[in-house]
């Protein structure tokens, strides 16, 4: 119902859309969305190729329906399930050679952020992804930006707190390749809503949102969507 309910709100392609869901969903994405202005993906990819890996879904797996893009460092796949900065960079390094494009996610919790590490703490998150990848191969990834502290707490980062981070970013990916930095979009996400969404998105290195608990009201997510427009 939510797909559907999107697809019809969506009356022109306002801005590059994807929803990104849990895998046994992808068949009703690929149904529902095919043929529409939104694209559709995964939140999370086994780092292996292949293999007995009893409950991974390999990327493979999300060719079969058709996913462009899926996401890779989620805090709460670091937080739940212990994922490295290696183990996020091979996600990446997989999807990407798959030809799917990783949403690669970095942020900091409020422990970091008071105890001034935010930059750190971003960068190697970053790096750890750059480092396996091909200079070339940069303008074909995304980067969200999610401070943990703002994921499903109603707590946004202000718009100049987040641009901080994402020009950051954004010099990180510049150290790589040049061109591509200036290509690459880097998405805020953390309780973005439709209230906030305009003033997040006119900061000149938020080229985007990941958006959570507001994706899940259709009402929301097209507000969302006409504020990028
Ligand atoms: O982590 C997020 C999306 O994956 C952000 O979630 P919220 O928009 O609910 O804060």
């Amino acid at each position: 119902a939510l797909l559907a309910e999107i697809k019809a709100g969506l009356a022109v392609a306002a801005c590059d859309i994807a929803i990104c869901a849990p895998a046994p969903y992808f068949a009703q994405c690929q149904a529902e969305l095919a043929g529409s202005a939104i694209a559709w993906g995964g939140q999370d990819v086994s780092a292996h190729a292949g293999g007995a890996y009893t409950g991974e879904v390999a990327v493979s797996m999300l060719q079969d329906f058709a996913c462009r893009y899926v996401i890779v460092g989620h805090s709460e796949r670091r937080a739940y399930h212990a994922e490295s900065d290696g183990l996020v960079a091979q996600k990446a390094l997989r999807a990407l050679l798959a030809g799917v494009t990783p949403i690669v996610c970095v942020g900091e919790t409020l422990v970091e952020r008071e105890a001034g590490q935010t930059d750190a703490v971003v960068g190697r998150q970053l790096a750890a992804v750059l480092d396996v990848l091909d200079a070339a191969d940069l303008a074909r990834i995304v980067v969200a930006y999610e401070p943990v502290w703002a994921i499903g707490t109603g707590k946004t980062a202000t718009p100049q707190m987040a641009q901080d981070v994402h020009l950051a970013l954004r010099a990180m990916l510049a150290g790589k390749n040049p061109t591509a930095a200036v290509e690459v979009k880097i998405l805020y996400g953390g309780s973005m809503k439709p209230d906030n969404a305009a003033e997040l998105l006119a900061m000149p290195d938020i080229d985007g949102g990941l958006i959570g608990g507001a994706a899940l009201k259709a009402v929301d997510f097209l507000a969302i969507v006409a504020a990028a427009r």
